[in-house]
């Protein structure tokens, strides 16, 4: 440190950048390394942004006259954090419902499942809470949600190794074994 450089007050920190600085000094290392100078600042900016997003927050659906079809929206991938490690775990996700009076647009299944992914998760919990919503904004209990996930918490630290977990809501129509459901899963699981 020069004189033209003044003594940082680190109380007066951002408090998640201070909670970031004082990470890297308890892992060893130095944060007023050149690489490292701006990185709390990043991982501030990264804890807001992932707890900006607002379950809940989907209201829009259309008046649509359905002949009892039903809407399967496949291969939405959602990021979330695992609650116990705060490591990533990824999951691709099927969605299914029976339209009653109302259809939900296509890019909101993905709003819907973003906003409950971008908070402390369990899988088993992030699919009841996606099936939970779209029952809710269509107005209907035929809704099915099929998640496939990997948890960074199990192959990069602890046991170390991948593995995939399925989990799934199958409510209303989707309940029973039958036409609705073996579709949802050859939808789901192509090949299988
Ligand atoms: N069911 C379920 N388990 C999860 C999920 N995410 C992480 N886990 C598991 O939660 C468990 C937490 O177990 P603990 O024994 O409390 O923690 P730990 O000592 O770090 O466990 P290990 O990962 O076995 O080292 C682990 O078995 C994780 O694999 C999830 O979304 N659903």
């Amino acid at each position: 440190m020069t004189m033209a450089d003044p003594p940082q007050d680190y109380a007066a920190q951002d408090p998640l950048e201070a909670v970031a600085r004082q990470l890297l000094i308890e892992i060893g290392e130095d944060p007023d390394r050149s690489g490292l100078r701006d990185t709390p600042e990043r991982f501030a900016r990264w804890w807001r942004e992932f707890s900006s997003y607002q379950a809940g927050q989907v209201e829009r659906n259309f008046p649509l006259r359905t002949d009892g079809e039903i809407v399967m929206v496949s291969d939405i991938n959602v990021w979330s954090l695992c609650e116990h490690h705060l490591l990533p775990f990824s999951c691709v996700l099927t969605i299914a419902y029976k339209p009653g009076e109302h259809v939900l647009g296509l890019s909101k299944f993905a709003r819907i499942a973003q906003s409950h992914a971008h908070r402390l998760q369990v899988q088993e919990r992030l699919v009841r809470d996606i099936a939970e919503e779209i029952a809710k904004v269509t107005g209907t209990v035929d809704v099915a949600v099929i998640g496939r996930g990997e948890h960074l918490c199990m192959s990069m630290r602890g046991i170390r190794t991948s593995a995939l977990m399925t989990c799934s809501v199958f409510d209303g129509i989707f309940r029973d074994y039958g036409p609705p459901r073996e579709e949802l899963i050859k939808i789901a699981f192509p090949g299988s």
